[in-house]
């Protein structure tokens, strides 16, 4: 649906329409516009200083009235007038509640509400008319499969498969929710004339990932015309975002900035993202990142470990090891590794218990202390007699994951560009091969200085041989 609807133009606006819309609706831009940079039309629309700003003097840039931000909150006041959003809403459950559930079905309602050939349906609002002029983003979930092999290796290979995963769970929630539904029948779901389909769940989350962002006393959420500012890094950043007493969303020059007439005024939508996570949600990379600043690494418990089904039972911890860069260096950090680094023999134990309601349920401890959080871990392992020993393990555990993904970097090697790779996938991806190499390189030198330098050497005598 809404790709027919770009196509066709009736879900498209170009960008030179947006100062009216914004006029009209109360969004307030002070000394500023928006659209794309001469030069820089790759980077999509942006907004652009209408005259030299003084950072210190200026009043907000842009004032966008709260009754037009899509956040949870406001899906809910929507729902109010419009029957049929509430219809979904309600029907998808505890989906509906989160705030990325909300947004994404009042997203493809807006589109639903658009379409020519659907009738009657929804109600109309300012933000049916906002998201026609949001672009199509290139994210790695839009890749083809040939370009998304170029990401074996990567951290971000298995994070876009999970994601596939998890937005088919989604989209097959929202159908079973809503096919029985009747306007839902007729107009989603029907097998003949339906227009949704998964590309639009695809589209619609892309559309959310891309432009969320989070603002004080309201959370995630898309915050129309703000959502305009491309990215910049560290100094460059020229702007922040925040809400006022009242609830609306403010652009605001950073103190001390000054940009002259004509020039960008970016935001930053992070600036400990990783290279990883900023193609992942934002299908681009800046020219200035020389790092992959920050990996997060999967990590399995042995099959041949016989507490595996226990451990996995009673793990809160997200299941990998987090790198990142701190002080010139390379750090690491892990709950789930401790998990994976103690067994019985060293005490940790499991039992069964019965809860009120009859079920039964698994119980870990650490030598008589209740693991009821996976976190709790380490802080007990830190105060036991075998605390080097135990790290050592963990250092191991981390160095062996290390030089696996290097294994896997390495066996594809440098891939071939074939006839129907985009330019931009290419780009990204070998660029994103090359910093995590590099960034998995230094972590590996990292763990050898911290073993053959600290306390670890003594053990890792016996226990490397
Ligand atoms: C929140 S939107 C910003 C507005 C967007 N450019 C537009 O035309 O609507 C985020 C998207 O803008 C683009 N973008 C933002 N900052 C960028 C940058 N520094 N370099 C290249 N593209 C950028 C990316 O496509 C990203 O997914």
């Amino acid at each position: 649906m809404i790709r027919r609807g770009r196509e066709e133009g009736w879900l498209h606006q170009p960008i030179d329409a947006l100062p009216a819309w914004a006029e009209f609706h109360g969004v307030r831009f002070n000394g500023v516009r928006v659209g794309p940079i001469p030069g820089r039309e790759h980077h999509g629309s942006t907004v652009i200083a209408n005259r030299d700003l003084a950072g210190s003097q200026e009043d907000p840039l842009m004032l966008v009235p709260k009754e037009l931000i899509v956040s949870r909150q406001n899906v809910d006041l929507f729902a109010m007038s419009d029957q049929h959003l509430r219809e979904v809403l309600q029907a998808v459950g505890d989906f509906g509640w989160t705030t990325r559930g909300a947004v994404l079905i009042f997203l493809l309602m807006q589109a639903t509400i658009s379409c020519p050939t659907i009738k009657d349906i929804g109600v109309h609002n300012p933000l049916t008319e906002y998201i026609k002029f949001l672009p199509d983003e290139l994210l790695p979930t839009f890749w083809t499969e040939e370009e998304q092999e170029l990401l074996s290796g990567t951290t971000l290979r298995p994070a876009v498969r999970a994601k596939l995963n998890s937005l088919l769970r989604e989209f097959e929630l929202l159908r079973i929710a809503t096919e029985n539904i009747t306007w839902c029948t007729e107009y989603w779901w029907d097998e003949d004339n339906g227009s949704l389909s998964f590309e639009d769940w695809m589209r619609v989350d892309a559309m959310y990932r891309s432009r969320a962002l989070e603002f004080p006393g309201v959370g995630d959420c898309m915050v129309p015309c703000v959502d305009m500012a491309n990215h910049a890094s560290g100094e460059v950043t020229a702007a922040i975002y925040e809400t006022d007493g009242d609830g609306n969303g403010l652009l605001l020059l950073r103190d001390g900035k000054n940009i002259a007439k004509d020039g960008e005024i970016t935001i930053t939508y992070g600036d400990d993202k990783g290279a990883c996570e900023n193609i992942f949600s934002y299908g681009f990379l800046e020219d200035t990142v020389a790092s992959a600043r920050a990996m997060f690494l999967g990590l399995d418990i042995p099959d041949d470990d016989p507490l595996k089904p226990a451990k996995v039972a009673i793990n809160t911890a997200a299941p990998g090891i987090r790198l990142f860069e701190k002080e010139g260096t390379i750090a690491w950090e892990s709950e789930y590794v401790w998990l994976i680094a103690v067994n019985e023999e060293d005490g940790l134990d499991f039992k069964m218990k019965q809860t009120i309601d009859g079920k039964r349920e698994v119980q870990a401890f650490w030598k008589q202390n209740e693991l009821n959080d996976t976190s709790k871990l380490r802080s007990y392992l830190e105060e036991d007699p075998l605390w080097d020993v135990y790290q050592l393990r963990a250092v191991m555990l981390v160095h062996n994951r290390i030089e696996e993904q290097l294994h896997s970097l390495g066996e594809v090697g440098d891939p071939e560009r074939d006839a129907g790779i985009r330019e931009i996938p290419w780009r990204l991806a070998r660029r994103l091969r090359t910093l995590e190499s590099d960034m998995l390189g230094r972590a590996q030198s990292a763990l050898v200085d911290q073993v053959s330098t600290g306390p670890l050497i003594y053990y890792s005598i016996y226990t490397l041989g």
